[in-house]
């Protein structure tokens, strides 16, 4: 290949060694032996091969819709071709009376079937004979056509390579034992049948091994980095159950722990015993009851002779866990304090000069605690709410703050997919909490459009004459604050002319209210002076108003699933029956129809999580976009998650029985990782 064209594979498809190209995978086959006959061709038809001979070429219309036109008849029928864009260049390159071979995903137009923009090429009696393997398509740019590079081109380029190699060139990564036990092709014969396969079986197989392949090697690696934590992170020995979490259990524990509290409470004593530092996820569903598992595990650090920390995202959080932790230790010889942007300087001087002598057990708080000037005596445990808004880096700098690693415990507000977890977090341990604590009543999920907003608001407030509270949610969209903040003005003064002083009265928050004046309207909720608390989403997590039993999500639609899920869970927390009413304009497009539904049907957080990945795919969700642990090229964790799981069983099997990867039988698999992408890994462990 001549170096202007090789430039070009550059640029355009990040093609520059031979084995980018190998990895530049077809996107499907063409199989020139099954070919359609047009009559076939009916209402559910999606996409359709078919072969005929080209008639009627014309150009229809003016300026955007100027189209090509043409008809493409078999003996059976006939199908409309349509192209909006290249059109000369399918003119000049389509003859009519000519034959082609056609494929498009088909639409209907009038109760008239039609490709748009078919892959379209003459029809050539020796290609389907001369070969024997299914024709590769291959991805490419608009650019690299231009120059010649179509995805036929790249397809000989491919070939060329693949007849200049042998198997010595893309050596086993796999164990023996793996290769047989799941009847794998070996490494070589994947990427030729990938590319060239002889028939859709033999592409099926090509498409498993290299799947499994991308998720065995990341789960090895995952593995690898918690095997390689526990070894060399030394933490505090919480050996002992004392004083303080026996007295506070047998005393004044206000209730039965759930089977799923004792659980996780067993896992982390597990974790916290064996003097290797715990670093260990756990994901409850809203109203799960996660503060009292933090609550005892910090009461354990304290028993033996350690501080802890609890940090939350924002303020409002921060507070409502120091309030909520003091309350449960009143009668208790527990230090706690609050430590915040906002604690005033003779406070922070004493909190401070507690945390360096010792006499402070516990801290709660926010950014404020990973500042400089804070030092512990001896932090044992760090309990962080929310991981989406504590970066890694964040966390890091926590741990920088003890001679050992203190343990930490990450909660996260709603539950994470299970394929995510098992990815994107893979390298924590983790812990689930599926279980409500018991008396929750179900909350009834209702959707309504604009058109029912008085019947709303009358079923409001006989709701609130009976001596319960609502919330009515406001959307945030970052892009445009003024807007957001005029809609919510405007909606405030609505709610007020349906609910006016003094028989009713109203709370606002909002993200550009100064902290105090949040502080001070949300505790006026949350005492119930206030009936209805007005609020954009800065309410959304961790909030425990428990005579609130409604929530009117106003805009719904402009959620996405786990935030209207974060948000719901704010009502069902008392014994009231409780409900959620999404209001939405009248029309709605397919994903928000299907996120109404989802909400309305069930109220399970890990269903809904699922099916928040389904939609949003794993690209898109908070926290995980920059973390490269999703960074597959063939394999996806919502479609191929049955190889996932079996991926990871392997991976974790292997290493139950030979961690340093030095069984004869696993040193390809070492060598690999040492030599491509497990570097890293690697050098630290061994
Ligand atoms: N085992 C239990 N039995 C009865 N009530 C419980 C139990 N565990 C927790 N609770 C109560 O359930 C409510 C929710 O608990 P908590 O605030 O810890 O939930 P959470 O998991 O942090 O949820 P969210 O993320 O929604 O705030 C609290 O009022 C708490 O007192």
């Amino acid at each position: 290949m001549g170096p202007l064209k090789a430039d070009l594979l550059k640029k355009e498809l990040s093609i520059f060694t031979f084995s980018d190209l190998l990895e530049h995978f077809p996107n499907r086959h063409v199989d020139k032996t099954s070919i359609s006959a047009i009559t076939d061709i009916h209402a559910g038809t999606d996409f359709i091969q078919t072969a005929g001979i080209i008639d009627n070429i014309v150009i229809l219309g003016e300026k955007r819709s100027k189209r090509l036109v043409a008809q493409l008849r078999d003996r059976t029928g006939t199908i409309e071709l349509c192209w909006f864009q290249g059109i000369h260049w399918i003119e000049k390159n389509i003859h009519a009376g000519k034959l082609y071979l056609v494929f498009g995903k088909v639409a209907f137009f009038n109760g008239k079937a039609q490709i748009t923009h078919p892959e379209i090429e003459p029809w050539v009696a020796e290609t389907a004979e001369g070969k024997n393997f299914l024709e590769p398509v291959y991805p490419t740019t608009e650019k690299l056509k231009a120059k010649g590079l179509n995805g036929k081109q790249i397809g000989k380029l491919t070939m060329a390579l693949i007849e200049m190699i042998s198997p010595k060139d893309i050596p086993e990564n796999l164990p023996n034992h793996i290769l047989e036990n799941l009847i794998l092709l070996s490494r070589w014969e994947a990427y030729c049948f990938i590319h060239f396969p002889k028939n859709q079986l033999e592409y099926d197989k090509a498409l498993y091994r290299l799947k499994f392949e991308e998720f065995f090697v990341a789960q090895v690696k995952l593995g690898l980095t918690r095997l390689r934590r526990h070894k060399h992170s030394k933490g505090a020995i919480f050996e002992k159950v004392g004083e303080y979490f026996n007295t506070f259990y047998t005393k004044y524990l206000p209730f039965e722990l759930t089977g799923a509290q004792k659980r996780v409470l067993k896992e982390i004593r597990t974790d916290t015993g064996r003097g290797i530092q715990m670093n260990r996820l756990l994901q409850g569903d809203v109203g799960s009851g996660k503060t009292i598992v933090a609550l005892l595990t910090m009461l354990l650090a304290a028993d033996n002779g350690y501080q802890s920390c609890l940090m939350a995202p924002t303020e409002i959080l921060a507070t409502q866990h120091f309030l909520g932790l003091s309350e449960l230790l009143k009668d208790m010889p527990v230090n706690i304090r609050l430590l915040t942007g906002n604690t005033k300087t003779a406070a922070r001087r004493e909190i401070l000069s507690q945390l360096a002598e010792g006499s402070l057990h516990m801290v709660t708080g926010t950014h404020a605690l990973i500042e400089d000037p804070v030092v512990f005596k001896n932090l044992g445990l760090s309990i962080i709410d929310e991981q989406h808004r504590f970066g890694v880096a964040q966390r890091a700098k926590l741990w920088a703050k003890a001679a050992i690693h203190p343990h930490v415990l990450v909660m996260t507000a709603t539950p994470i997919p299970r394929t995510l977890a098992m990815t994107a977090y893979g390298d924590l341990d983790y812990s689930v909490m599926d279980e409500l604590p018991p008396g929750r009543k179900p909350i009834t999920t209702v959707h309504r459009n604009e058109m029912y907003r008085v019947k709303v608001m009358d079923f409001i407030r006989s709701e609130i004459d009976h001596g319960r509270q609502a919330y009515i949610i406001f959307p945030l969209i970052e892009e445009s604050e003024k807007l957001d903040y005029e809609n919510l003005m405007d909606g405030y003064e609505h709610v007020k002319a349906f609910f006016p002083e003094p028989k009713y009265w109203i709370s606002m928050v909002h993200g550009r209210q100064p902290a105090d004046i949040k502080e001070t309207n949300m505790k006026r909720f949350v005492k119930g002076d206030t009936q209805i608390m007005v609020s954009t989403t800065v309410i959304e997590v961790g909030v425990n108003v428990p005579n609130a039993s409604i929530m009117v999500i106003e805009n719904a639609e402009k959620f996405g699933l786990s935030q209207l899920h974060q948000l719901r869970g704010r009502v069902g927390r008392g014994s009231d029956k409780s409900y959620c009413i999404l209001l939405t304009g009248t029309k709605l497009n397919n994903d928000a129809r299907e996120r109404i539904k989802t909400m309305c049907s069930t109220n399970d957080g890990f269903k809904i999580a699922e099916k928040d990945l389904e939609l949003r795919g794993p690209g898109d969700i908070e926290g995980t976009r920059q973390s490269g642990a999703l960074n597959f090229k063939l394999a996806n964790i919502i479609s191929d998650k049955e190889i996932l799981e079996k991926a990871k069983k392997e991976a974790e099997m292997l290493l139950s029985k030979d961690e340093e990867l030095s069984s004869a039988e696993n040193l390809i698999l070492k060598n690999y990782l040492l030599h491509k992408k497990g570097k890293t890994v690697w050098s630290k462990i061994s």
